[in-house]
């Protein structure tokens, strides 16, 4: 077993609602190698964004367990938990969550250097990565165009080499031309750094390049791999392929 592969056994999260509980999301064993890029699709609400905080410790589940190689993540104490996912994970949002009043390159450089002073060498190779993604380093994030936005928000998850990467629809601000820039570029990154992606989109084209997908419909993680095996039950992905 890899240190990276992911493993959800029997899980579920209930929440309090009212004087019952609710299942807000359940999945039967799932496994996804290390290194494995995999798109979510799911209607709004089905459970996308609860699924990518169980796999990275945010949440943990009421029953089952969360397991990166052999670590039991959703085993750990939160502290523990809340290490890891700092070590290991790199996050993309669809708001780009930079500081506006700073540059790209600060932007970048920021959780890295939370406590440090940054280094010539790490000066270097956060301008190298806005470089490699085409934004200027010394522009504030304000004035960046929304495809600048997300590219220097990939080159912030990047410079931390993640070996797992979840972006929540990431491309869901930009247009088409934008959208897939960004897509391309994460999945070059996550393959050069041979991390795990897994991506939130509703947009067909976004998903159209990714190998493996899952829906998730209702709370329920449901597999399904190559083209018209995997049936939405919400009727919400009927054009993706
Ligand atoms: N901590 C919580 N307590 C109670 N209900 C919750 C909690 N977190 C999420 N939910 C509910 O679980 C369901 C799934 O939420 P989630 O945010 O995962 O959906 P989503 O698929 O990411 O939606 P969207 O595409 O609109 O962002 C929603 O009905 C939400 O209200």
């Amino acid at each position: 077993m890899k240190p990276f592969d992911l493993m959800l056994e029997n899980i579920r999260l209930s929440v309090p609602d009212g004087d019952e509980m609710r299942t807000i999301f359940a999945s039967t064993s799932f496994a996804l190698p290390e290194g494995s890029l995999l798109g979510v699709r799911g209607e709004s609400g089905s459970g996308k964004s609860t699924f990518l905080k169980l796999i990275s410790g945010i949440l943990t589940p009421t029953e089952g367990t969360v397991s990166w190689g052999d670590k039991k993540l959703s085993l750990l104490p939160e502290g523990d938990r809340d290490r890891w996912r700092g070590e290991n994970c790199g996050f993309l949002f669809q708001d780009f969550r930079l500081f506006e009043d700073l540059s790209a390159e600060e932007n970048v450089l920021l959780p890295a250097t939370f406590y440090r002073r940054p280094t010539p060498d790490d000066r270097k190779r956060a301008r190298e990565l806005l470089e490699h993604y085409g934004v200027r380093f010394g522009t504030r994030a304000q004035h960046l165009s929304r495809g600048e936005m997300q590219r220097t928000a990939l080159a912030r998850v990047l410079f931390a080499a993640p070996k797992v990467i979840l972006a929540d629809e990431p491309t869901a601000s930009l247009d088409g031309k934008r959208a897939e820039e960004v897509t391309t570029a994460l999945i070059g990154a996550a393959k050069r750094l041979g991390a795990t992606l897994i991506l939130v989109s509703h947009d067909p084209r976004v998903l159209a390049h990714f190998p493996q997908k899952v829906v998730i419909a209702d709370g329920r993680l449901i597999e399904g791999n190559e083209k018209g095996s995997s049936e939405c039950m919400s009727g919400c992905c009927s054009k993706a392929s």
